[in-house]
């Protein structure tokens, strides 16, 4: 290894000795000026290093040339460019030995042209390729055997090689300037796309919102439903349209106004919604309101009213919306009497056209002819004709035809004169008679005699009659209704029943079926009776198990509806609250299935039907009266009369505070939730 320090300081003043090495330094120089101007222009580092091993070439002539740059990652010396393709792999692999002789590192440590020898290739010289920021790589030149390098050469090859460091690292700064320029363009760029993006989704959104508010102005304006905002003082906020017209004002008149002032009637029933919703910030719904409107007429609004808190500065205030109902209202009313005709109760489709044929009997005077089973309702329907038509007035008078003997049930119906028979001590005004103006119900017509059949039908065709023992006929202006659970027909070809009073009495033929064939009534039948024993036996029954609902509807039913009336008498009694579970059941409702009678405790008979009917146990569901109550409410719902403090606490809990949801699971109004509250020390 040769080390060339004193070639590149000549001597002590650092100055090349001779003239003629002078000359060369000024030539090079010159040159350099112009080297460093083309490096300047170079883009590529091919090129660069090109540039750089051609004005090397010039100062000295090596057989080959190379320059190894620092890999910006690795930073290992990798080789860039080679003056002969065909010694690249020689050049590496002498460079590798060399690296490994720590020949790399001694050049660079020294800063100077270095002159090694490599067994690949021969005598080289080494000049690292440095800056003050560090190595940018290594020069790697073959020297010739026959052209040894002059001391200025290697003097003037530094020059060269430190200015081409600087143009190589300014090069690879330049690029990765360039590269981070363009990185930094391409992110204000996406940036600004983004921006211009979320931009336009801005304007979008804003857009939308705009078209929303605008919908939303339309809707509150043109709603038929009333729609009142007011603040926490119940000042007024606003007023749709409907509101206007309804109330008979202007938005701007009433706006900023106190509620009270301006439609005191409103501000009146509301008072308790409106104290609810901005004290509690509860939320009122579906509650029915009266108003009296200016035309006098009354109203019935659909309430709900909710508490808001809309704008910057957090408004809070409650939002009232009213229905006008009153329509509905009448409709409902009217489809609710149709649930029953006076007591009469069923929606089935037999009883919807029973209705209908009882309302266009009601008026007439026909005799009316009506059967079924036992316990169908054959006497309601005979109330019913009397109680709703042009009669109601004058009196209704039952005779029950088969309670009595013969004798004595023409002298019932039709009176006696004193002496008609031993006993007979006075005159006595027959039914006939004491149905003047009126109608007489004849129960059990197919149980009379022929004799009576006789006289029963001179009344149908004449309304004339003679008091037992008498000889003065009369006259009774009086509507007769027959009722019997006897096959009429039957009894008429048995020739035990006159076949022209049948057809006198069969004019007008009401038949009401038998309860098993209507199973569509049995909930409410079932409720009916429910709320009927709450009333009179003061107990507090809810509803009844989807077990015992089940029972009823597999039940024959014999003794029908008045079977049914019993049952629910019997299991109300038992159960005196909550809801009525087979347990509660008569022995012969629950008859004798293994099904029923394993959890069932079983109580004696109240007396009637005899043996048990068998119980057909069906799996379905089957609808329970309350089936439409969540079960919450079906479990905390009692009575108002026996509602516990307990009891008032668990609804409110299990309504999350609500009290209009906790007076419903109570089953009572609100106003008497609040009284109930008070009641009980919890107000
Ligand atoms: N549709 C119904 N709605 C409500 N209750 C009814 C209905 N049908 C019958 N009932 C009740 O059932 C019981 C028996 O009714 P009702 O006496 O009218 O029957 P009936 O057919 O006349 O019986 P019977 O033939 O034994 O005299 C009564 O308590 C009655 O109120």
């Amino acid at each position: 290894m040769v080390e060339h320090e004193a070639l590149v300081s000549p001597d002590k003043n650092n100055t090349p000795n001779s003239r003629k090495a002078l000359l060369k330094i000024l030539e090079a120089a010159t040159g350099m000026g112009h080297f460093g101007y083309r490096l300047s222009e170079v883009t590529d580092v091919s090129s660069m290093l090109s540039e750089i091993a051609a004005n090397v070439e010039a100062i000295h002539p090596f057989q080959t040339m190379a320059f190894l740059l620092v890999d910006e990652d690795s930073h290992d010396f990798v080789l860039s460019w080679c003056s002969s393709e065909a010694q690249e792999a020689s050049i590496t692999d002498a460079c590798r030995q060399l690296m490994e002789d720590h020949m790399f590192s001694w050049a660079l440590r020294r800063n100077h042209p270095t002159t090694v020898t490599s067994e690949g290739v021969g005598e080289v010289l080494l000049h690292p390729l440095q800056t003050s920021s560090g190595p940018v790589g290594m020069f790697f030149g073959v020297l010739q055997g026959d052209k040894p390098a002059e001391d200025v050469s290697y003097y003037l090859l530094s020059m060269t090689l430190v200015a081409a460091s600087i143009a190589i690292e300014n090069f690879f700064l330049y690029k990765q300037l360039s590269e981070s320029n363009s990185a930094l363009e391409e992110k204000v760029t996406s940036r600004t796309e983004e921006l211009s993006a979320s931009n336009r989704q801005l304007r979008r959104t804003l857009q939308e919102k705009e078209t929303y508010k605008q919908h939303l102005e339309l809707l509150f304006s043109s709603m038929q439903d009333v729609i009142i905002s007011v603040d926490p003082e119940l000042t007024v906020q606003s007023i749709n349209r409907a509101g206007e017209e309804l109330f008979g004002v202007v938005q701007d008149d009433v706006v900023g106004k106190l509620l009270p002032q301006v439609m005191p009637d409103l501000a009146l029933r509301c008072d308790e919604f409106f104290h609810d919703v901005l004290s509690y910030g509860e939320r009122i719904v579906e509650e029915r309101v009266e108003l009296l409107l200016d035309s006098d007429a009354r109203h019935i609004f659909m309430i709900n009213c909710s508490p808001f808190a809309s704008g910057a500065n957090g408004q809070r205030g409650a939002m009232l919306m009213l229905r006008d109902i009153t329509r509905l209202v009448s409709l409902e009313e009217q489809l609710q009497e149709r649930r029953s005709f006076k007591n009469i109760i069923g929606t089935s489709k037999s009883m919807l056209n029973l209705y209908s044929m009882l309302e266009n009997l009601v008026d007439l005077d026909t005799t009316v002819l009506v059967t079924g089973e036992s316990g169908t309702g054959k006497e309601l329907v005979a109330e019913a004709l009397h109680h709703n038509g042009s009669r109601a007035n004058g009196p209704l008078v039952r005779v029950n035809c088969s309670a009595l003997s013969e004798n004595l049930l023409e002298s019932e119906l039709f009176g006696h004169v004193r002496g008609a028979f031993t006993g007979a001590t006075k005159d006595k005004v027959g039914r006939f008679e004491a149905a003047e103006g009126g109608t007489i119900f004849l129960d059990e017509i197919g149980d009379v005699s022929l004799r009576i059949q006789v006289l029963l039908l001179r009344f149908l065709e004449s309304h004339e009659f003679e008091r037992v023992g008498d000889t003065v006929t009369r006259k009774a202006n009086v509507r007769i209704v027959a009722a019997t659970n006897a096959d009429l027909q039957q009894r008429v070809a048995q020739g035990v029943f006159r076949s022209d009073l049948f057809y006198r009495l069969n004019v007008m033929n009401v038949h009401l079926p038998p309860l098993r064939e209507r199973l569509d009534d049995m909930a409410l039948l079932v409720q009916f009776f429910i709320d009927m024993f709450n009333d009179t036996l003061g107990v507090s029954i809810s509803g009844v198990s989807e077990q015992a609902m089940q029972i009823f509807m597999n039940h024959p039913w014999p003794g029908n509806i008045r079977e049914l009336k019993h049952t629910i008498e019997h299991a109300s009694i038992l159960a005196r609250t909550g809801r009525i579970t087979p347990d509660h059941l008569p022995v012969q409702i629950l008859g004798t299935d293994p099904l029923s009678s394993s959890d069932v405790v079983r109580h004696p008979p109240y007396g009637g039907y005899g043996g048990g009917y068998g119980l057909h146990y069906s799996p379905q569901p089957l609808i329970s009266p309350n089936a439409y109550m969540p079960a919450s409410m079906q479990q905390v719902r009692v009575p108002c009369h026996t509602v516990t403090a307990e009891e008032v606490q668990a609804a409110i809990a299990s309504a999350n505070g609500n009290k209009t949801a906790a007076a419903k699971l109570l089953g009572m109004g609100r106003a008497t939730l609040y009284r109930k509250l008070k009641e009980l020390g919890l107000g």
